[in-house]
């Protein structure tokens, strides 16, 4: 599929990207810009020609029309038959039908929903049953019912005027401990966030939320402090949770597409429904966006079709996400799940084994802390990892803007660092006064940067909710397009079930209630070792 490309390559992969720069319109040329955001691309080895094959490979494999048929609700999630609808999350005025209804109606009025519960509970309206103000809350959560909200209540603490969030997501007991013991359970709302209200992490964190607060307010009081946010409505009914405060949505939201809805609770009880809503409207926004910007002005079309050219037509294994925005150190986990359990599939749509790369493997820390940890890697290591930058214009803090200089002037400075490398000649100056002969040679070459490496910077103005929704729904768009090239189906997740099944058929093993007999001998080894420390 990609040998146009890949012939293409051959003839460009020993040219100098900064070479490209003698043409004096290649930043311009090879950047986007909608809704306030610059994409630039041009620090890659892509040229016109390139990013023509790129263009037309989108349009071989049907990207737009796929892009239309996720919007109007057909059933692109082929092997669960269900539609994707999450940008029907953020656009409460539009109109789409599934099966013949519309959807819409129940979109709004579950909006309306949580934010009048928001609102109350912000206000002080929607007090524990003893009376008291709720202070804090509790999301728990794993997976995408954790990542997008344990995100957003981050990146937007700025905006954040309501009770505190806090968010538990692992089965170990340490994270649920450790959160607890710094609040009050008087005054906390506990939110179960689990899309089939079935996750073992989940109802198990949530059982011992229960009996935390239970043990200090009641059995009878206790449901008081409870909210879900979930499609399987029986679920929570089971679990006792008041369907006043139940809010659930369809299962045409993904759980990793999920925070544009019910599992965004958290978000909008930490910044409040309007800017919560401004959040929908960046996302609406760059929906917007994505479905009429042609070719190269197409900024989620462009970054997927730079990582296709990355991963799969250079090789390049891995990609890292680095934001120079603290605020956004979850980001990266955020999009692992994105990205990685979206297109780390083997099979196409169709069945047949796939005979090229899936999806990269996605990583990243915010700068600059990487830079004082793994960067050496990616500037001298054998492997070229391309990177993906973003930086705000400005910051949140006005008696910083020095800092916030400093942090822009190293994002910056990274990928200008990363293309332009350091020759041996300007690394044999650099230490020419302290060795001389062979010495100042071998020194020399451990100083040099080969350079040529390729990396792209998204920038922005400031990371408000409005610009994090659009930041957001630009990855999601990606993922959709990388997944389509690949022809494969971004919205199943099969690829979590046999460790699932698995793990509860060591439960009872680790537990000492049955045998470890018929496992491997690893498997075996280490539960007699786990049995010998346990007690
Ligand atoms: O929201 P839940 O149903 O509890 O699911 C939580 C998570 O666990 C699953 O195993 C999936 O891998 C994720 O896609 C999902 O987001």
């Amino acid at each position: 599929m990609f040998e146009d490309l890949k012939s293409h390559l051959a003839t460009v992969k020993d040219r100098q990207i900064l070479s490209l720069f003698d043409d004096a319109d290649r930043a311009e040329t090879f950047s986007a810009t909608a809704l306030g955001m610059l994409f630039d691309y041009s620090k890659t080895n892509i040229d016109l020609h390139t990013r023509d094959l790129l263009l037309a490979l989108a349009d071989q494999r049907g990207v737009a029309e796929r892009r239309e048929a996720m919007f109007t609700g057909a059933k692109i999630n082929e092997t669960e038959g269900r539609a994707v609808l999450h940008t029907a999350l953020r656009n409460p005025d539009g109109s789409v039908t599934v099966d013949g209804e519309d959807v819409m109606p129940g979109v709004r009025e579950t909006l309306s929903r949580m934010e009048a519960f928001a609102s109350d509970l912000r206000g002080g309206g929607f007090t524990t049953p003893a009376g008291k103000r709720f202070t804090d809350v509790i999301n728990i959560g794993i997976g995408g019912s954790d990542l997008g909200p344990a995100m957003a209540v981050l990146a937007l603490a700025p905006y954040g005027d309501g009770p505190r969030c806090h968010f538990v997501s692992n089965v170990d007991g340490a994270h649920i401990h450790d959160v607890t013991a710094a609040l009050d359970p008087e005054t906390t709302l506990v939110i179960v966030a689990s899309k089939t209200f079935t996750t073992i992490e989940t109802m198990t964190n949530a059982k011992t939320a229960r009996d935390w607060i239970a043990a200090a307010v009641g059995e009878d009081a206790a449901g008081g402090h409870f909210a879900a946010l979930s499609s399987n409505l029986e679920k929570t009914a089971d679990f006792g949770i008041d369907e006043s405060r139940v809010f659930g949505f369809e299962d045409w939201v993904g759980g990793r597409y999920s925070m544009w809805g019910p599992i965004g609770l958290s978000l909008m009880i930490a910044v409040g429904p309007d800017d919560f809503r401004a959040f929908l409207a960046g996302g609406a926004a760059m929906d917007d966006h994505f479905r009429t910007a042609e070719g190269a002005d197409n900024i989620p079309l462009m970054l997927a079709l730079v990582g296709i050219w990355h991963n799969q037509v250079c090789d390049h294994a891995t990609r890292a996400v680095l934001p120079y925005d603290q605020r956004l150190s979850r980001l990266p986990a955020y999009l692992q799940q994105l990205e990685m359990e979206s297109n780390g599939k083997s099979v196409s749509m169709d069945g047949a084994r796939l005979d090229y790369n899936s999806g990269p493997v996605v990583w990243g820390e915010p700068g600059t802390n990487g830079q004082h940890a793994f960067y050496q890697l990616i500037h001298q290591g054998t492997r070229v990892i391309p990177c993906e930058f973003m930086v705000a214009a400005k910051g949140h803090e006005p008696k910083l803007v020095h800092q916030h200089q400093l942090l822009m002037a190293n994002c910056l400075a990274q990928s200008e660092a990363l293309m332009r490398g350091r020759s041996l000649d300007e690394a044999t100056g650099k230490v020419a006064g302290k060795f001389e002969g062979a010495e100042l040679e071998r020194q020399a070459r451990h100083r040099v940067f080969e350079g040529n490496r390729p990396s792209t910077t998204l920038v922005y103005p400031l990371l408000t909710p409005k610009m994090l929704g659009q930041i957001i729904a630009l990855y999601e768009h990606r993922v959709f397009v990388e997944g389509v090239i690949l022809g494969i189906n971004s919205f199943d997740q099969w690829g979590v079930e046999l460790g699932k099944e698995l793990a509860t058929a060591l439960g009872p093993i680790v537990a000492g209630e049955e045998s470890a007999d018929g496992k491997d001998g690893s498997t075996r080894q280490l539960v007699n070792y786990i049995h010998r420390y346990a007690n």
